[in-house]
């Protein structure tokens, strides 16, 4: 487990920090290796972020942009992740880059699983950078404490990349990433924005000296793959 932790004055310096760190990594990863990929979180967390990065210089027709979890909606629904990253990222100087859509238009999200674990396949290993959000509830992606599909989703030695997952509350059926897939990078960002946030992420550094996984949180700060950079605010 390795966690370095930085804090800032601010959500909106938060969001310019990450978005300055982001842009450098995938110019670098354009550099060195042709193309660029970065997985991001849906929810109210990235959208400052999106803005900022969205004007930044980088080579983004070489730039894959995958959602680490989506709803099983279209992407002009509002509550579409996928729609999210097209209308705050995939803009401005960023509109030549690609989406990895977790999408089809197929009934359910078991019945896309196959098509879209191909298309998140082909985009090569390991991802460039990974940016999560968390929930209050110690959420992360769509790794919700207490579902029963959870516990195999945080395995690190699952053999599934990408799993069909609910919320706890009622809502659009989903997929997502599994804890396998959110590890396989060069780079890991965690943001944590506003006290309450932070008093889950306390909650989940705690239990991980107690051995207890019950929010998803304490597995991902807990593996030892990739370190974790959590960016924090007051
Ligand atoms: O359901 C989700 O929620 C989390 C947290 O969202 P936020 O609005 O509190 O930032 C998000 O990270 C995840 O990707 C999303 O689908």
């Amino acid at each position: 487990m390795t966690v370095h932790e930085r804090t800032f004055d601010s959500r909106d310096a938060l969001a310019v920090a990450l978005a300055a760190r982001l842009a450098q990594i995938l110019r670098e990863a354009v550099a060195a290796r042709g193309a660029a990929s970065l997985v991001v979180p849906g929810g109210s967390t990235p959208v400052a972020v999106f803005d900022h990065l969205s004007r930044a210089d980088i080579p983004w027709a070489k730039v894959t942009v995958i959602p680490c979890d989506e709803r099983w909606v279209a992407s002009d629904h509002p509550d579409s992740n996928e729609g999210l990253i097209r209308r705050h990222l995939l803009r401005d100087k960023a509109d030549t880059a690609q989406a990895c859509s977790l999408y089809r238009q197929l009934p359910s999200p078991a019945d896309a699983l196959p098509d879209i674990a191909r298309a998140l396949g082909a985009i090569p290993r390991p991802f460039d950078a990974v940016f999560l959000g968390m929930g209050e509830d110690g959420h992360i992606a769509s790794l919700f404490p207490g579902r029963a599909e959870t516990g195999p989703a945080l395995r690190i030695d699952a053999a599934l990349d990408l799993m069909v997952l609910t919320a706890p509350a009622k809502g659009h059926p989903r997929i997502g990433l599994t804890l396998r897939a959110l590890t396989d990078t060069r780079h890991l960002f965690l943001a944590v924005p506003g006290a309450e946030k932070r008093v889950v992420l306390a909650q989940a550094m705690a239990n991980i000296e107690k051995g207890d996984d019950r929010l998803p949180l304490t597995a991902l700060l807990r593996q030892d793959r990739v370190p974790v950079e959590i960016l924090t605010c007051i």
